[in-house]
């Protein structure tokens, strides 16, 4: 009985000592790699991903690999079903690919242990969803701070001051959700995932709910924490003027990348939304660029 409960213990402990050297690696790896400025910060390699089997077998993914280059606002694009959110929800370790690897940081996100995938995540991985659903209680400061406050992490004032000041959230900040428009709102959220000071930041349609100003405030918000600030982000979009913010479109058509377009111009975006016959996806109207200076 003494024997066994010893075990039990070496065994418990053994894990925690595991666990706090997989935590001290995932950090130590992120630090090296963030400060070796190495260009490539998630990698997909060979991706596949399939759902159901038999009559109901469906190819999310069929094979995809692709390199995000850090410092940089990557749209991914295509038709509904074509597999963006699948490709994302991969690449950030919500979902497990069938076969293929994801690396963030060059950490195998694929295979990772759900403990270790959880430290990846609350330290390397920020999101940013369609719907925000701020706590309705707290100011506009105070939703921003909430997850670094959960995690009993430091408050950065200054990285606080510059990203409320890009949002263009200075004098929004006492405001409770309730009092703030849909584009303010999001732009909370995008200030929230900026706190962070991820590795990357997912974004999945972030001008999904929003009209054509207020999205227009938010991608400048992004677009501003990729080029002034070092931010990275990979966002999902159905919106050809959200893609005109981006340095580089990736297109997936049926769980391939179609196209990599670099810096597209606004006919290059137009080509993408002649090519998607999809019905449900409506006529698309695209204005001309006129604030790009990229
Ligand atoms: N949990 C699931 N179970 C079964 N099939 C799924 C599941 N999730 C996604 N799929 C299927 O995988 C394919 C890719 O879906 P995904 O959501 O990645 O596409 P998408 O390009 O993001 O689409 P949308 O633009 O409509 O959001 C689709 O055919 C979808 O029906």
């Amino acid at each position: 009985m003494q024997n066994t409960a010893a075990i039990l213990l070496t065994q418990v402990r053994s894990y925690d000592m595991s666990m706090l050297f997989q935590g001290g690696l995932i950090w130590e790896t992120t630090r090296h790699r963030k400060e070796g400025r190495d260009p490539v910060v998630a990698r997909a390699t060979d991706l596949c991903k399939r759902y159901g089997e038999g009559d109901n077998d469906v190819v999310a993914l069929d094979h995809v690999t692709v390199e995000f280059r850090r410092n940089a606002l990557t749209a991914i694009m295509g038709p509904s079903g074509s597999g963006k959110s699948t490709l994302m929800h991969c690449m950030a370790g919500l979902d497990t690919p069938t076969s293929g690897k994801a690396f963030i940081e060059g950490l195998e996100v694929s295979s990772m242990k759900q403990k270790a995938l959880t430290e990846l995540r609350r330290k390397e991985i920020g999101f940013i969803f369609q719907s925000f659903n701020p706590v309705p209680t707290l100011t506009a400061e105070e939703n921003i701070l909430l997850p670094l406050q959960i995690a009993h992490r430091p408050i950065d004032r200054a990285w606080f001051r510059k990203v409320v000041g890009v949002g263009g959230l200075e004098n929004r900040l006492d405001h409770r959700p309730s009092q703030l428009s849909g584009g303010q709102q999001q732009r909370v959220a995008c200030a929230r995932a900026m706190m962070e000071r991820s590795s990357v930041i997912f974004a999945n349609e972030p001008t999904g709910n929003l009209d054509s100003r207020s999205s227009h405030g938010v991608l400048e918000f992004l677009r501003r924490c990729v080029r002034e600030y070092d931010q990275t982000i990979v966002m999902v979009t159905h919106d050809p003027r959200a893609a005109l913010f981006a340095n580089r479109v990736l297109v997936l058509s049926d769980g391939r990348i179609v196209q990599d377009l670099d810096r597209p111009s606004y006919d290059d975006i137009l080509a993408v939304f002649a090519q998607d016959d999809d019905p449900q996806n409506g006529p698309v109207e695209v204005e001309p660029r006129k604030d790009a200076d990229q």
